[in-house]
């Protein structure tokens, strides 16, 4: 019998058969060697109901924590997009058991933690910030040799911000390119030093980097953050049996302590609907003159919803409904209604809790009427791509007057001038899944549509995106 191990099932073509090599799940991700364009043309009214896939940090963590547990993980509605899948495919490697079952439905048996082994290839993490990340704290905290890489995006991330307190920690950096870029190459000791560590910017990456590799140290590993970045490795250690401690630590910011070493036990994880992902419809049916949209079960988590908070403070006529608890999270259903946004003032410590969703809100802001200032993004040069260019650069070609001023983005918005959104250029995506959907969404409402250069890279987090905006009425083609 041959079942699949990896993959994504008959939407995304990656099933693999038993025993396929890492190369060969790799290579069954998308490879994105020829950009696809695709253009967004003014839409009818947008009407629906849907569900969004599976949050990306739950679903990579998922994994990650079903590789340090001991016994059988069962996950359902993980996010089939290729970033995630390149974290399945780093688990194997490093000596778990994953198994596809069915759409959304995966079971890891892990080895626990200790119980590593040495990857016989590189672990390519592809467009992956966070899988990359997350899993140098994982490997560089044991004693084996792990080399990290990805696409041509990832190598330019900066990985200083997670080599540094790991380093601290006693894992050897064998190799680097310049700057701490990808290619890297690992190696943790055998006996890991616990650290207090305070991050130097606030991210649930470097944060999540910190609290893994403190699960092979004895004693307590402690990192504090002076903004409260999404704590969903804080809920999964202790979904999985660890100790940790949460306390706040000045205004906004926290302080974690974990108790090392701990025998984490397989747990099963129910991904809730990706926030980050729903911000594409639910902008869209904003923007769109008629929409009626319902997003089924969206992730409600306090450090996750700054968007739907600055969308309110906009006018967006968004209601949360049956809000209730699932898969240890808060959901709501979102009824979203087409509504005349007005620009507003985004304040930076509530970038945590968006960061992602800047691109999307900056769409928003174009349609809204006066000037949309978000400040203190410089965060968002160093995602996919510099975000804060793209989306300045992309809002030109269609028209809309946007600066950067230090590290806000300001937008004018065209609403109640009666002059409405232009469009009919093309954006550049930069390998940007973000930016992509982005300027799709403002093709929709945009008088003379948009376009974008590369389609491809949306597969990465959200790879139903094209076919559910469609089902909701969009001209996408
Ligand atoms: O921990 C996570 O799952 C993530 C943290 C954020 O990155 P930073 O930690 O770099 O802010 C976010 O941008 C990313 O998409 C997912
Ligand atoms: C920044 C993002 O992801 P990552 O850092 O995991 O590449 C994102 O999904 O917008």
């Amino acid at each position: 019998m041959h079942s699949p191990v990896i993959g994504n099932g008959p939407r995304g073509g990656h099933l693999l058969a038993v025993g396929s090599t890492l190369t060969e799940i790799c290579a069954a991700v998308s490879s994105h060697s020829s950009p696809t364009p695709l253009a967004a043309r003014a839409s009818q009214a947008l009407r629906g109901r849907i569900s969004i896939p599976g949050d990306k940090s739950i679903s990579h963590r998922a994994l990650i924590f079903g590789l340090l547990s001991v016994g059988e993980t069962q996950i359902t509605r993980l996010l089939e997009g290729d970033d995630v899948l390149r974290t399945a495919a780093a688990v194997k490697a490093l000596g778990a058991t994953v198994e596809h079952t069915g759409e959304g439905a995966w079971t890891v048996r892990g080895v626990g933690i200790g119980g590593l082994v040495q990857p016989a290839e590189v672990l390519d993490f592809g467009n992956a910030g966070t899988g990359s990340r997350l899993m140098m704290g994982v490997v560089g905290s044991h004693p084996i040799t792990t080399t990290i890489d990805g696409d041509a995006s990832l190598r330019k991330r900066p990985m200083r911000r997670i080599l540094d307190p790991l380093e601290m920690m006693g894992a050897t950096v064998v190799a680097e390119e310049p700057g701490g870029r990808c290619p890297i190459t690992l190696r943790g000791a055998a006996e890991m030093i616990p650290i207090t560590y305070q991050t130097p910017v606030p991210s649930a990456q470097i944060k999540s980097a910190v609290l893994l590799a403190g699960l092979n140290a004895p004693g307590t590993t402690t990192v504090i953050e002076q903004e409260a970045s999404r704590d969903h490795t804080e809920r999964m250690l202790r979904h999985f049996g660890a100790e940790v401690v949460v306390e706040p630590h000045g205004t906004h910011g926290r302080r974690v302590s974990l108790t090392g070493q701990p025998e984490l036990h397989a747990a099963p994880v129910a991904v809730p609907a990706d926030p980050s992902s729903a911000a594409f419809p639910l902008v869209a049916a904003l923007v769109v003159p008629g929409s009626e949209v319902v997003l089924e079960g969206v992730m409600a988590n306090p450090l996750r919803t700054g968007l739907v908070t600055t969308l309110l403070e906009m006018g967006a006529d968004i209601t949360l409904r049956d809000r209730r608890a699932d898969g240890g999270e808060e959901v709501a259903d979102l009824d979203v209604r087409f509504s005349a946004l007005k620009g507003v003032d985004v304040p930076a410590e509530r970038a945590p809790s968006m960061i992602d969703e800047y691109p999307i809100l900056a769409v928003a802001a174009a349609f809204a009427s006066g000037e949309t200032r978000m400040r203190g993004l410089a965060e968002l040069r160093v995602k996919e791509s510099d975000r804060l260019a793209a989306v300045a650069d992309g809002l030109a070609a269609a028209g809309i007057k946007a600066r950067i001023e230090g590290d806000d983005l300001i937008v004018e918005g065209t609403g109640g001038t009666g002059a409405g959104v232009r469009g009919g250029g093309t954006a550049a995506t930069h390998l940007d899944h973000r930016i992509a959907m982005a300027f799709l969404v403002l093709g929709l409402g945009a008088k003379e549509g948009m376009a974008i250069d590369d389609a491809g890279m949306i597969a990465t987090s959200f790879p139903s995106f094209i076919p559910l905006m469609r089902r909701l009425g969009a001209d996408l083609g």
